[in-house]
């Protein structure tokens, strides 16, 4: 009996402990695996330990490395993944590997691990975390250093966009700051489409054209000038373009300038990656007949003359470009015009989807009669009616009405968007057809710039700017 008994619990306990360690086997899968690589091929580990044995400081490259990891397109893909969320935007989604998780990458052909070590002593409440870095021993000669300098590469982007941004403003000829969190973004405004994925693919094309424009021995600039009514999104316009680069705001008040030799001095005292901006110089220029500053000091100064190294983005704001010295406005100096109209229906109907979430509605064909019959407001002034009256579409559209038929204003024929690049030799009112920027665009820009329009919908291979404009 007791012979019988025996092999069968044997057998059952031979088949528990096999379980037990094929469960064990699985939580420990990727330590175990890592073991069997390791006898399998003679592999290098690397640790990048969170602080620093001696001072117990933070190790700056631990930092690197995971802004690297977040990076990874297998992070994302990976089945389990802390999401953090980020410390400038809300809606940024960090993602943090957990504890003891693999992350697998390949670098010039090799394949490589980081392990997201955490070794906790419970006794003394310690927890030291480190990653490890485990790639084969015949790459590392080949790969570790261009490997640890695409990781700075990665992460010197990564900072870049979770920068924290701050706004500068003139003040006894130098700058006071403060911190720049204007909500505006690309998404937020209203404008045409098209002049929406234009503007950004400049933007991120001139981001990228260091060595293009130190070839040239061109300023690496690039100066917009915004012109229209009070309200209509030209400062909304200048946050946005901060935010979408993350670039640093230079607000010059040409009224607090003393004289030349301070204009010189403030662009001087800017940092690189930044956005020059003055606005209404269209004002300054008609008030300030005596002015202190020279004309050729202000015209050294739109041209980015005195600090030719830095990036930067020059913006001009002024309310109509009528009886202003075309010196001022001349291609090269400033590279894009942008008109900034006020309301039509298209964009009337954008402003009542994104402020009241209603995309039709029965008072709609009115308000389109209105604004047929010439009659108009600013985007500000529409907002701002939508904005308080949000609690009733219905409220909200009937006081827009009310508004629109007392309003003295009456649309005009939008004056077309004037792109003339500096890079070309002797630009004309040719080209303000609108098709030769794309013409300066690297053809990878030029191919993306396609599949957005061909997405956004727009069979039309021309793009047609007075078209862009008048369609907000
Ligand atoms: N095109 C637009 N798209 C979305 N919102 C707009 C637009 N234009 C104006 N607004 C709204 O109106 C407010 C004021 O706009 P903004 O300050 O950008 O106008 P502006 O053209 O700079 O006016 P001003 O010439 O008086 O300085 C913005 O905060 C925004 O809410
Ligand atoms: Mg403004």
């Amino acid at each position: 009996m007791l012979m019988l008994m025996l092999p069968a619990n044997f057998n059952a306990f031979l088949a528990c402990s096999s379980i037990a360690f094929v469960i064990l086997l699985f939580l420990r899968r990727r330590r175990w695996a890592a073991w069997a690589k390791d006898l399998l091929h003679a592999h290098h580990h690397l640790k990048v330990p969170q602080l620093n044995d001696l001072t117990q400081q933070e190790n700056p490259f631990y930092r690197r490395v995971s802004l690297y990891l977040d990076s990874l397109p297998s992070v994302a893909n990976a089945d389990s993944i802390n999401l953090l969320s980020g410390r400038r935007r809300h809606n940024d989604v960090i993602l943090s590997p957990d504890d003891d998780q693999v992350i697998a990458d390949t670098f010039l052909g090799s394949r490589l691990s980081w392990l997201n070590r955490v070794d906790r002593d419970d006794r003394n409440n310690v927890v030291s975390r480190c990653f490890v870095l485990t790639m084969r021993k015949r790459d590392r000669r080949r790969i570790l250093k261009p490997y640890f300098n695409h990781i700075h590469a990665v992460a010197d982007d990564a900072e870049e966009r979770r920068r924290e941004l701050s706004i500068h403003t003139n003040c006894n000829g130098g700058w006071k700051s403060a911190a720049f969190d204007h909500p505006a973004s690309f998404e937020s405004l209203v404008i045409g489409h098209d002049l929406k994925t234009r503007i950004q693919l400049e933007l991120e094309m001139f981001a990228r054209s260091k060595q293009y424009h130190h070839k040239l021995g061109r300023v690496w600039k690039r100066s917009y000038l915004l012109y229209g009514p009070s309200g209509t999104g030209k400062s909304s316009f200048i946050a946005a373009v901060a935010n979408f680069l993350n670039y640093d705001v230079y607000n010059l008040n040409m009224w607090q300038v003393i004289d030349d030799a301070d204009l010189n001095g403030l662009l001087l005292q800017t940092s690189s990656k930044s956005v020059v901006v003055v606005e209404d110089l269209d004002r300054y220029v008609a008030e300030n007949p005596r002015s202190r500053v020279s004309t050729s000091a202000l015209l050294n100064f739109m041209d980015g003359i005195s600090n030719f190294q830095a990036e930067r983005i020059m913006i001009f704001t002024m309310s109509s470009k009528d009886g202003v010295d075309s010196a001022l406005l001349r291609p090269g100096r400033i590279d894009v015009h942008i008109y900034f109209p006020l309301c039509d229906f298209n964009s009337f109907k954008t402003l009542a989807n994104n402020y009241l979430g209603v995309k039709e509605h029965k008072l709609f064909p009115q308000v389109e009669e209105i604004f047929q019959s010439g009659r108009t407001m600013s985007p500000a002034e529409i907002s701002e009616l939508m904005l308080v009256n949000r609690s009733s579409p219905t409220r909200a559209l009937k006081s827009v009405i009310t508004a629109l038929e007392s309003s003295a204003r009456n649309t005009r024929k939008a004056p077309p968007l004037v792109m003339s690049d500096s890079a070309s030799s002797s630009p004309t009112a040719d080209d303000c057809d609108g098709s030769a920027w794309k013409e300066t665009l690297p053809k990878e820009f030029r191919k993306l710039y396609g599949i957005l329009r061909m997405k956004s919908g727009k069979k039309s291979a021309t793009y047609d700017p007075e078209q862009e404009i008048l369609e907000r």
